[in-house]
C-alpha cells in the first residue's frame, strides 16, 4: 500500500494494519493514527519515534518487556507473532544446535534477572553468531545504557516492519 492510502485507513483498519509495527504494542500505532496524514514513509516512522520518546523510563521498560525471547519458549511452541517468527528464523534462531539453544537460554535468563526486561535486538540485522555474542557482552552494561539500547534496537525493527507495509515508489498523493 501507497502512503496515500494509509493516509485513507479509519483507525480500526490503520491498527489491524500496523498494530505490531512495535511487537505486541497496538496502543503505539492506534495513538499515532492522530498524526496523519503523513507525507511520506519517514514521516510515519517519525511519529511512531516522537511517540515512544514521549513515554517515561516504564513506558520504554514495558515496550521492551513485551517482546518475545530470541530462540525462546514461544518459538519452540509456535506461539510468536508471525513478524517475529520470521525475524528469528530468517537469523537462523529457530535452528540452533542444542549446545547454541542452552547458552542462548542462560544467558537471556542472566539478561532479565539483571536487567527486568528481555535482550532485544533486531534479529533482521543480525546472523545467530551476532546475536550470541551481543546477549553475552550486553548483559555486563549498565541498565539506562541497555535500556536505551533496547529501545533502539526495537525502532530498527519497526522500521524494516513499516517498510514492508508501506511502498515507497509511487508519487505522494497528500
Ligand atoms: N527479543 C527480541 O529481540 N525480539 C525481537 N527481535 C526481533 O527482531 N524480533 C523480535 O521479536
Amino acid at each position: 500500500m501507497d502512503i496515500g492510502a494509509v493516509n485513507a485507513l479509519p483507525y480500526d483498519d490503520f491498527v489491524n494494519i500496523f498494530g505490531n509495527v512495535v511487537e505486541k504494542c497496538p496502543v503505539i500505532s492506534a495513538a499515532v493514527w492522530s498524526r496523519r496524514p503523513f507525507a511520506n514513509l519517514a514521516a510515519l516512522e517519525a511519529a511512531v519515534s516522537d511517540f515512544i520518546d514521549a513515554l517515561p523510563e516504564s513506558g520504554h521498560e514495558g515496550i521492551l518487556r513485551c517482546h518475545p525471547d530470541l530462540a525462546g519458549r514461544d518459538l519452540q511452541s509456535g506461539t510468536l507473532t508471525r513478524e517475529s517468527r520470521d525475524e528469528q528464523a530468517g537469523a537462523g534462531l529457530d535452528a540452533l544446535s542444542s549446545a547454541e539453544a542452552r547458552t542462548m537460554g542462560r544467558l537471556n535468563d542472566e539478561y532479565k534477572r539483571r536487567f527486568g526486561f528481555p535482550f532485544v535486538i533486531c534479529a533482521r540485522l543480525n546472523d545467530k553468531e551476532n546475536i550470541l555474542r551481543q546477549l553475552s557482552e550486553r548483559c555486563a552494561n549498565e541498565p539506562a545504557e541497555e535500556r536505551a539500547r533496547g529501545m533502539e534496537e526495537v525502532k530498527k525493527i519497526c522500521r524494516l516492519r513499516l517498510q514492508g507495509l508501506v511502498r515507497t515508489d509511487a508519487p505522494n498523493k497528500l
